[in-house]
Parts: C-alpha cells; structure tokens; sequence
C-alpha cells in the first residue's frame, strides 16, 4: 500500500475528527487510569477498542510529513499560538500522547502551560520523570522554530529539584542560550503557576542538520510495518 496524505478535499474535516479523537483518547487514559472500573466496564471498552483499531489497519498508510514540512516554514507571533502539526508527539493536538500544551511566544522565548494528570503520574503523587523530559524535548524544538534552524536533539539534562505536581498548572519557559558550530544549547526551567515554585531545569544541545536532510529523511521512510496480524490487533 501507498502512503497517502488526508483527501484534500475535507482535509478540515478530518482535521477537527482527528483533534477531537486525541483528546478523547487522552481523556480515556486519564480515567482509565484515574478511576475504578467494573469488569464489564473494562471489557466493554477492550471490545470498542479492538474493534476500531480492526477496522483501521487494513486502511492506506498515511503520511505526517505534509505538516511536518509545513511547520518548517512557520513563524510564530508573539502571545498564545498554536501549530500545525497535530500528529506531534507531546504537543500535538491529534496526538494520543500529546499534553494538551497552552504555547505562547514571548519575545524570543517559549512558554508552555500544562497540567499533568492520573495517566502521567509516577511515583505516588508525582509525575513521571520522563513525561517532564519529554515535556522540555518538545517545548525545546519551538525554539528552534524562532532561530529557524533545523535540527535533533543530542543531549537532554533535566535536573529535578522539587516533585512535579499533577492537576496544578505548570509553566515550562525555554530559550537559546549559545550557539558552537553546530551545537545549539538551549536552556529552561518547569515552574508551578500558583505557588512559583521552581520544579525542574533543562539542558540541551541539539545539533544543527541541514534542513535538505529532513526531506530525504522523509523521502527514504519506508511505510510503517502492518500489524493487523499482532496479537493485540
Ligand atoms: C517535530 C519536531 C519535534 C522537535 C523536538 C524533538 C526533537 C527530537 O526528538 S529529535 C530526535 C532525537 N534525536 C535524534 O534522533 C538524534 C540522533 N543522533 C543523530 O542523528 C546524529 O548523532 C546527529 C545528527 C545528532 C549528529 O550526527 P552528525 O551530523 O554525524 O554529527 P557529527 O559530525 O558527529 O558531530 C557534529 C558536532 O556535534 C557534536 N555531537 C554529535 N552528536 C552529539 C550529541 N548526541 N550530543 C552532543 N554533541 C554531539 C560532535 O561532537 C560535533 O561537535 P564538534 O563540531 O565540536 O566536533
């Protein structure tokens, strides 16, 4: 099978389907994992569960990259924004694994408001330690969207200073820092809104690529593998 983009034709549609269906499959995880449930209950879902995803391996394999390319070329205004590449991991509004992200530019520097749930908790209490790194991976790639250079992350230090609260919003704030070649190190720290408190700090160098290199990375994908046959499917 090829890979296809979304029919152009109700590509709006099937965008706000998509948003829509995210957020509803975060949503799901965050009760299922925040609540008790009868048995029942829990089979019912499995049922509708597989049942859809049954009915969606044997579709076209679609491809992100249409919004991926596009996202290269945006910049973002100053204040609250929001971006086009929904599929993206932690930020993405369509994403199963996205944070549901408030990002706002403020002048060279990103900011995004989040409230972590049940589904990110860890330890008791507290969130995982590597939803909050991959919180800072994502908030970080923004930055590079302002300076306008492609390029991977290489390194990711999180220093944890304090528990990071779930159900209280957070900020996380980050920035560029210097530049070596073609090392960028970017900085920022995660803040809880009510109380000011500093939770945790960040360090990345990421490493400047050729923006060319993003294409034929794209180009060279093959299709993902059909897991129709997977025991889970
Ligand atoms: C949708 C957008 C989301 C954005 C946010 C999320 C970003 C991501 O998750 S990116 C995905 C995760 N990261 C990756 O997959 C990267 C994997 N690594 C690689 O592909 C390669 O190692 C890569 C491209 C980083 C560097 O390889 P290459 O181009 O061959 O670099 P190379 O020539 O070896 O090194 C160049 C310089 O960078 C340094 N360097 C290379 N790798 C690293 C590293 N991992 N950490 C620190 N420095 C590094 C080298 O020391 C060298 O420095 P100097 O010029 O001072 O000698």
């Amino acid at each position: 099978m090829t890979e296809t983009a979304d029919p152009p034709p109700s590509s709006d549609d099937v965008r706000e389907s998509r948003q829509r269906a995210g957020r509803a499959i975060r949503d799901l995880s965050h009760a299922f994992i925040g609540r008790h449930a009868s048995v029942e209950q829990i089979d019912r879902l499995s049922e509708v569960l597989e049942g859809i995803t049954a009915e969606l391996w044997p579709q076209d394999h679609r491809s992100r990259f249409d919004a991926f390319d596009r996202e290269r070329d945006i910049d973002y205004p100053q204040g609250r924004f929001t971006h086009d590449f929904d599929d993206r991991p932690v930020s993405g509004t369509a994403s199963p694994y996205g944070l549901d992200l408030e990002l706002h530019r403020v002048g060279d520097e990103i900011e995004a408001l989040v409230t972590l749930r049940s589904a990110h908790e860890g330890a008791p209490g507290r969130s995982h330690g590597g939803v909050v790194a991959a919180l800072f991976d994502d908030v970080f790639g923004f930055v590079l969207g302002v300076i306008k250079q492609s390029a991977f992350t290489g390194e990711l230090t999180i220093r944890y200073h304090a528990a990071t609260p779930l159900f209280s919003e957070l900020a996380c704030r980050v920035r560029f820092d210097h530049q070596d070649g073609r090392k960028i190190y970017l900085v920022g720290e995660l803040t809880e809104r009510s109380s000011g408190n500093l939770i945790a700090t960040a360090k990345a160098t990421f490493i400047a690529v050729d923006p060319e290199m993003f294409a034929r990375l794209t180009a060279e994908r093959p299709p993902p593998p059909d897991e129709s046959s997977s025991p889970t499917a």
